[in-house]
């Protein structure tokens, strides 16, 4: 047997002694746990993990390797991955590189031969944790220190999200879509049914947003708390009223925020491929990709003017809201799935359908 080389020390003083993989640098931050059985390249490269340390529960990560096709970003910003085992030797004919490979490219360190099980149960008994991952050299106590020391960043979107507006062209709707840290596949969902895409960056104005017409403006996930962006949801507010809005994830949030709503941090979040969710209006159920830490507070939607129409059937959290008086809409979950299932697709189908309203309500009233 290999000799552990490398740790995991969690805020509580709790050490997991394991191999060293990916770059050997010491990271700290917020460990999750992620549950999904494949997928681990569109994880890695999801900017809603900036900051994190990924724990996978699956047992066997870096099978498949990694390809040109699947990442999130071109930038991934997790801080770490905790693995049972990294496969070093993949297989797949699409593999360019391996995970290790990849992970040192990034200067983004791992750890494998972890007990991910009991981690994990201790994350869902306790609630997320700091922690850091370190070489074996390093005294447990002293990073102890260092995370009760340091607090996690508050300006995480503005970390990943794009800083400068750029048009991605098609012969369709017109789309402004905010970037508050972006997941690719939810431009390419876009942009497969023809949207005419302006990306802009999280903090442009209302003014800069409706000076591109839009037929619909669309909020992205992003890492980090939603209120920590009161600019935005400031804006948000204004836009509700006067044009399509579709959010997912941090934009759900923010649209809930942005209508009087509160939100708050889940003990340990939902971070998997499998999780159902039940649309209230039609009795549906789909099975879903999700990555969040926050969610919106059910009963404060009591005083807004959201209604609620998708619940969690794992926790009976909010997994989506409409607007009673506006086409404005949000899910928690991830229809753009990347990696998971689709089962949710087509609630992009729904947004397109918006706008289509939206348009010919404005051309009834130029008639009128
Ligand atoms: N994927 C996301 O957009 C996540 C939103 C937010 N950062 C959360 O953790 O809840």
């Amino acid at each position: 047997m290999y000799k552990f080389n490398r740790q995991l020390v969690l805020a509580d003083g709790t050490v997991f002694k394991g191999y060293a993989f990916g770059a050997s640098t010491q990271a700290l931050g917020e460990v999750v746990f992620n549950t999904g059985m494949t997928g681990y390249q569109e994880t890695l490269s999801d900017p809603s993990y900036n900051g994190q340390i990924i724990t996978f529960t699956y047992p066997l990560i870096g099978n498949y390797g990694i390809n040109r096709f699947d990442y999130e970003t071109i930038n991934p910003s997790i801080k770490g991955m905790v693995v049972r085992e990294a496969c070093h030797k993949p297989s797949n004919f699409r593999s360019g590189k391996t995970l290790d490979q990849v992970l040192s490219e990034l200067n983004i360190p791992g750890i494998s031969g972890i007990d991910t099980r009991a981690l994990t149960r201790k994350i869902r008994a306790f609630g997320t944790i700091k922690g850091v991952i370190a070489n074996l050299d390093q005294d447990p106590q002293e990073l102890v220190a260092l995370m009760q020391a340091t607090d996690l960043p508050q300006d995480q979107i503005a970390q990943v999200a794009t800083k400068t507006s750029y048009p991605v062209t098609g012969r369709g709707y017109r789309v402004v879509l905010v970037d508050l840290g972006m997941k690719s596949s939810i431009l390419r969902e876009l942009t497969a049914r023809g949207c005419d895409v302006v990306v802009v960056p999280f903090d442009a104005s209302e003014e800069e947003i409706m000076r591109q017409n839009p037929d619909g403006v669309m909020l992205t996930n992003g890492p980090g708390d939603p209120t920590s962006v009161p600019q935005t949801i400031a804006t948000i507010a204004k836009l509700i009223p006067q044009v399509p809005i579709f959010g997912i994830c941090m934009g759900h949030q923010l649209i809930a925020l942005a209508s009087g709503a509160k939100t708050y941090k889940l003990k340990f979040g939902h971070r998997g491929a499998n999780h159902p969710v039940k649309n209230i209006l039609t009795n549906k159920v789909s099975i879903t990709s999700q990555n969040h830490g926050y969610a919106v507070d059910l009963d404060s939607l009591a005083n807004t003017d959201l209604e609620l129409t998708h619940i969690s059937l794992n926790d009976g959290t909010c997994e989506g809201v409409r607007h009673k008086n506006f086409l404005t809409f949000s899910v928690q979950y991830h229809p753009e799935a990347a990696p998971g299932p689709h089962d949710a697709n087509e609630v992009f189908d729904q947004f397109i359908a918006n706008m289509e309203e939206f348009i010919n309500k404005n051309k009834e009233l130029q008639h009128a």
